[in-house]
């Protein structure tokens, strides 16, 4: 049988379709979207969410004139495989493959790059306002769901927007959903607008139902029927955003075509801005990822039949994390928990479910998350927020001014710190090592494998000050975890081994890699000095400047960028003690990685260990000569 999908390149292809058409080719894009990142891995449940959705703003704007925002940009699948790029589906977030999210590079649809929540409204806004003032003629829409609308930033966007009362239409994607159960005030708003027929009762009803309240009810209705307001207040769905100067559509049914090319159409001819209320459910059309939207929001490959995940078998860094946080607080009865809507990938959803009174899920609100627990430590107890390493950026200015500044005893537990893979350039967490460790007050660190992670973890909580400990994503070394903890000395590092040849100092998950290399110089006969760093705030000077006068070579290791990075502050402190030796950091350059194996991406920029090895043998070619160090690529001697 043919199917409508093969005969669609661009959206003007969807314009030649009728609503039964359109629902046929809802089914085939589904089937694309499980198969797709069924091989890949992917945001499959927000996807399966917006199928109708994006047809139906693709059928009734005119991308990439017209232009479409999309918040997050994780559902932007659907729009990818209709804007002319479904044969690249099966390159989904591999290395030179297409983008898990929406990339100007990659289609002029893909108006505005995102990947961080709650920025659609503000860029949405600001493409207005240019077309405005270039008096050009375009519609501009943002779509953002109700998990991302938890965000600081879409309230400042949208309280901007409604000033500026320009042509701008925001679709609010409602699954109930952010990446677990959405949280808060304005998720229980919401559900109140879809729920609630109250909202459109008339006049005369509302005072029926305030008479009947006993004492105060008459006097309200009395009041209500003076102040026409007050009537409005309880009578307009969406008064929230009619009052910051939205006109609200809604609720409409996300996946009824009909409904949402009449409606979009409609919102298309308004002046003024529009928030069109849609509501739709995460997961649609696969039955293991809507019953589960959680763990299909973001997955690995995966068997279709079953759903069941690819099994690992070591234990992530996350999990080890998680066990940790929940026998220390059964310990101590101050320690609570915060994160921002990251429950599940940071690992807290066992001490939500064992101490559901100190936990805290604050929404898609770093900056809020991080102020939060200064106040908490202030107020006696013991927070530890934990927060991604990219996600952690929002919120600088609040680990500065709000908990470094006061020395308060907050822990960061820094998840996804390094390169992440597969998400790419807006989720590696490449940058925290260089924007922390310029904060005074501030402990850092990042543990070698497991052991030297709970060490960190115990050692974080004796600490009357302010610390971070930045772990990467996935599995772990693999050792076995022993039974004991060791309180590790601020700035204290580990020397694993003197050498007279060359020094390598590497810090985190740059110490895998170093030892890796060790490995490979040692079989050439380099005898090399080996110090695991563990801190990088404070460090460990006297050791670094014992080897260095003794090597007077050095490698410095780190998952993170080298502007400003661990090797930089090796550097400061060799030049501030009038220390001359030869440095190489290895880390990463000053460029922006793209997505793909974590593997693949060391090896592009040179920092998996063959590529470490092969750049010393090339900088001291008296350590290995030319012919040794060519052939470490190969494995052979
Ligand atoms: C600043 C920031 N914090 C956290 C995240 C991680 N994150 C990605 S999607 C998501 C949930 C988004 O929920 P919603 O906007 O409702 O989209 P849905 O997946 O439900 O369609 C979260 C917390 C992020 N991308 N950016
Ligand atoms: C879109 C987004 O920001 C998250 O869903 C992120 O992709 C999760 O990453 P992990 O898979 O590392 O938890
Ligand atoms: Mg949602």
């Amino acid at each position: 049988m043919p199917r409508i999908i093969d005969g669609i390149n661009s959206p003007g292809d969807l314009k030649k379709l009728n609503i039964p058409m359109m629902n046929k080719l809802a089914e085939e894009i589904r089937e694309l979207l499980v198969h797709t990142v069924s091989q890949c891995g992917g945001h499959l449940a927000a996807n399966l969410g917006v199928v109708e959705l994006t047809l139906a703003l693709h059928y009734v704007f005119n991308s990439p004139v017209d232009k479409i925002i999309w918040d997050v940009g994780h559902q932007s699948y659907v729009h990818k495989i209709l804007t002319g790029r479904k044969d690249k589906m099966p390159t989904l977030r591999q290395y030179g493959g297409l983008s898990g999210f929406p990339k100007y590079e990659e289609s002029a649809h893909d108006v505005f790059n995102t990947g961080h929540s709650s920025t659609s409204i503000s860029a949405a806004l600001g493409l207005a306002l240019a077309r405005d003032l270039k008096g050009e003629k375009y519609s501009v829409v943002a779509v953002i769901g109700d998990g991302a609308l938890t965000g600081g930033m879409a309230f400042e966007a949208l309280n901007h927007a409604g000033h500026a009362g320009t042509d701008i239409l925001v679709v609010l994607n409602d699954n109930e959903m952010s990446i677990s159960k959405n949280v808060g005030a304005l998720s229980s708003y919401l559900n109140r607008l879809r729920t609630q027929p109250s909202y459109f009762r008339t006049k005369e009803e509302i005072e029926t139902v305030l008479h009947k309240i006993p004492g105060i009810g008459p006097n309200i209705a009395r009041a209500a029927g003076r102040v026409k307001d007050m009537v409005k207040y309880i009578m307009v769905p969406g008064v929230f955003f009619e009052e910051l100067g939205f006109t609200y559509i809604g609720p409409v049914n996300g996946h009824d075509l009909h409904e949402l090319t009449l409606v979009l159409a409609n919102a298309k001819k308004m002046k003024g801005p529009v928030l069109i209320h849609a509501i739709t459910e995460k997961g649609r059309g696969y039955e293991p990822a809507r019953r589960n939207p959680d763990i299909f929001h973001g997955i690995g490959p995966f068997d279709v039949d079953t759903g069941s995940p690819i099994k690992k078998t070591v234990k992530t860094y996350t999990e080890i994390f998680s066990e940790f946080i929940v026998t220390k607080a059964e310990q101590d009865r101050n320690i609570v928990a915060i994160t921002a809507a990251m429950a599940g990938g940071t690992g807290l959803e066992s001490f939500a479910k064992k101490f559901p009174d100190r936990f805290f899920d604050v929404g898609i609100c770093e900056q809020h998350a991080v102020t939060l627990a200064a106040g908490m430590a202030r107020g006696g107890l013991r927070p530890v927020v934990a927060i991604y390493s990219t996600f952690l950026q929002r919120a600088y200015d609040q680990i500065i001014h709000d908990v470094a500044l006061q020395r308060l005893p907050v822990v960061f537990a820094i998840d996804r710190a390094g390169l992440v893979g597969e998400d790419g350039p807006t989720h590696h967490g490449v940058f925290d090592i260089s924007y922390l460790r310029s904060i005074p007050n501030l402990v850092i660190m990042a543990p070698a494998d497991e052991n030297e992670f709970l060490d960190m973890l115990e050692t974080a909580f004796t600490l009357d000050m302010p610390v971070a400990v930045r772990y990467p994503r996935g599995v772990g070394e693999g050792v076995r975890i022993e039974e004991n903890r060791n309180i590790i000395a601020p700035g204290k590092s580990r020397l694993l081994q003197e050498g007279k040849d060359l020094g390598i100092i590497a810090v985190g998950r740059g110490m895998s890699i170093a030892r890796d290399v060790v490995k490979l110089l040692q079989e050439k006969g380099v005898e090399v000095y080996l110090v695991d760093a563990r801190f990088i705030k404070p460090l460990d000077e006297e050791q670094f400047i014992k080897m260095a006068k003794k090597v007077k070579r050095l490698v410095t290791i780190e998952e993170g960028c080298l502007a400003g990075g661990f090797g930089s502050s090796v550097l400061e402190i060799l030049a501030d003690n009038g220390i001359e030796a030869d440095v190489m950091r290895i880390g990463v350059p000053d460029e922006f990685i793209d997505h793909g194996k974590v593997e693949v991406l060391w090896e592009y920029i040179g920092m998996n260990p063959v590529s470490v090895a092969e750049s010393i043998a090339s900088r001291w070619p008296d350590l290995l000569d030319y012919k040794k160090w060519e052939l470490f690529r190969f494995g052979q001697s």
